[in-house]
């Protein structure tokens, strides 16, 4: 569903490159994790892969489109869930996903009908119509994955979908995306929940400075690191115990 070949990022007047010939397959129907410490560059390729920035050098296909020359396409294809909510503090919940859903020309009652089903199912049903300035994060970030999924793309952009949510949000989130993934949609996400990913991710690449250092399964990953146990004790033993502080 997605190749991805010797993609790199330099943003301008960076010395280092934040993504580094990257080659990477993300079969259709996989949730596929991006793992790494910060600035080891996730969100940089999830950018790239969701058109917000340009590649310095390499290519990638989405469902075999090229994304030089299928942009408009690859819009319609994909949904994008960014870190930073995407919405509008005055507008409602509902007013916020119509004003969503006309961006892809989505309007009518079967919309409507559709909105009011992914609230529901959400748990939003009750504060359709309260300003999202009132919502909790948790709650932002239930209205961000709808506004991202209600034009029904193939594949799925999440970048750190459940950071800074209360476990009932995540537990929400994470069975939504299940249910879509069920459904056919591609899922790739960022996290730096490792234990999620471990049961959540049908593979996952561990990325450190710009560079893939594994992937697989998190099964595959566990039973080759030596003494690893858990995806955590690869990860730290493939990235190290170091911080890493950038500004
Ligand atoms: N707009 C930018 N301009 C210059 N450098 C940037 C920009 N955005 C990111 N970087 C740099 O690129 C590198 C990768 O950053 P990126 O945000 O992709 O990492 P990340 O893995 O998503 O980190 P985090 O887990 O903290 O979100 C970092 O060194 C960062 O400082």
């Amino acid at each position: 569903m997605i190749k991805i070949n010797n993609l790199s990022k330099k943003y301008k007047g960076a010395e280092m490159f934040s993504v580094s010939s990257l080659d990477l397959e993300v079969e259709e129907g996989e949730i596929f994790g991006l793992l790494g410490p910060n600035g080891a560059g996730k969100t940089t390729l999830i950018s790239m892969l969701s058109s917000l920035i340009q590649p310095t050098s390499g290519d990638f296909t989405i469902d075999s489109l090229d994304f030089k020359n299928n942009k408009r396409k690859l819009q319609q294809h994909i949904g994008i869930v960014p870190q930073e909510y995407a919405l509008y503090p005055d507008l409602t919940a509902f007013e916020n996903l119509m004003y969503f859903g006309s961006m892809y020309n989505l309007k009518g009652e079967s919309f409507k009908n559709d909105i009011k089903k992914q609230l529901e199912i959400l748990g939003l049903a009750n504060f359709s119509n309260k300003k999202i300035k009132t919502f909790s994060g948790g709650m932002k970030r239930r209205v961000n994955l709808i506004a991202s999924i209600l034009h029904k793309p193939k594949v799925l952009f999440l970048d750190e979908p459940t950071v800074g949510v209360d476990v009932q949000s995540k537990n929400v989130i994470i069975a939504h995306l299940q249910a879509l993934n069920k459904q056919g949609t591609t899922i790739i996400y960022t996290s730096h929940h490792l234990n999620e990913a471990e049961t959540f991710c049908t593979r996952v690449a561990i990325i450190d400075k710009g560079i893939i250092v594994a992937k697989g399964t998190p099964e595959a990953l566990i039973k080759n690191q030596p003494e690893a146990n858990t995806l955590e004790d690869v990860f730290l033993a493939l990235t190290g115990n170091a911080l890493r502080d950038y500004a």
